[in-house]
């Protein structure tokens, strides 16, 4: 499937797989709110994942960790804006914002942002039609409820993966009626996000449920708990459970997936790629 999606200046070909690159602008408690230095490491690290292969940068101002506390508009704005406008000027990056707030969305969108990445799927007010103003591509990702509560007790009354068909299939009808076009979209089932690891391992293995929208997949399961309480493994010893998941996650249909370990996760899914090919090379 030669889908390519226009993100902004960008074309982004996803006839084969492709890396997001994680870069986390929410400052670590350790942070003493020097503006300069958090721009100069987030310029640093970024230009260290474009090195090691990224095609897109996702940057995040809002900590969607259970139990985070909420993020104001203008502290929100402080730690994005001059970021992506520092990678599209001096990387030419494609840049993806996390952002469920309106105003952020068109904000990101005029400093050069070429796609949009909301955990929320647009549900917040004005978020719709923010979205559909800046002609960006947008990903619809999965999750019940708000990630303050979402861990406590995340139950299902139907298989999980009817649940994520179900929840954005809505999405994707709610964006059509907002003027988001289908060819502007992309999906991703929310792994971690109120799930249990039950939940996610059984969404993975049925991630081909998700094929029944025919949207370009994304998904996003790095130094997650799901490997943690799979393996035992602190968040920083999960680059090999993370790496299984990324193929595993390959083979049933992805086509982005967003990790913090990009020249380690390159190599993982363009081997995989090399495989998946063989087969269609005789077909
Ligand atoms: C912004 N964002 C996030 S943040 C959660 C996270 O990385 N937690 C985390 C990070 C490191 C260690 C433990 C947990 N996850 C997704 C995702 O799965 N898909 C899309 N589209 N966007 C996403």
């Amino acid at each position: 499937i030669g889908v390519r999606l226009r993100c902004g200046h960008h074309d982004l070909d996803l006839s084969r797989p492709r890396v997001m690159g994680i870069l986390n602008v929410t400052p670590d408690s350790f942070s003493d709110g020097n503006r300069h230095r958090e721009l100069d490491d987030a310029r640093r690290h970024a230009e260290r994942l474009l090195r090691e292969g990224a095609d897109i940068i996702d940057v995040g101002g809002e900590s969607t960790r259970p139990g985070a506390e909420p993020v104001s508009l203008e502290e929100e704005r402080d730690r994005v804006l001059p970021v992506v406008e520092t990678l599209v000027r001096e990387f030419g990056a494609l840049v993806s914002v996390d952002t469920s707030t309106p105003e952020l969305i068109r904000e990101a969108a005029a400093a050069g942002a070429g796609m949009l990445n909301d955990v929320r799927s647009l549900t917040r007010p004005g978020a719709l039609a923010a979205a559909a103003g800046t002609e960006l591509p947008v990903c619809l990702m999965h999750m019940r409820g708000e990630p303050g509560t979402m861990q406590q007790a995340p139950y299902y009354a139907e298989p999980i993966e009817m649940a994520v068909v179900e929840f954005l299939r809505q999405r994707v009808t709610a964006c059509a009626q907002a003027g988001i076009p289908r060819e502007r979209l992309l999906i991703d089932p929310g792994f971690g996000f109120a799930k249990t690891l039950e939940h996610n391992l059984r969404l993975l293995n049925r991630l081909s449920a998700l094929e029944a929208l025919d949207l370009p997949l994304l998904v996003g399961m790095s130094r997650k708990s799901m490997i943690g309480q799979a393996l035992g493994r602190p968040v920083d010893q999960r680059l090999p459970g993370g790496l299984a998941l990324s193929v595993m996650a390959v083979e049933r249909g992805a086509r982005i997936v967003r990790v913090h370990d990009v020249a380690a996760t390159v190599d993982a899914i363009d081997m995989a790629w090399a495989v998946l090919q063989e087969r269609s090379d005789h077909e």
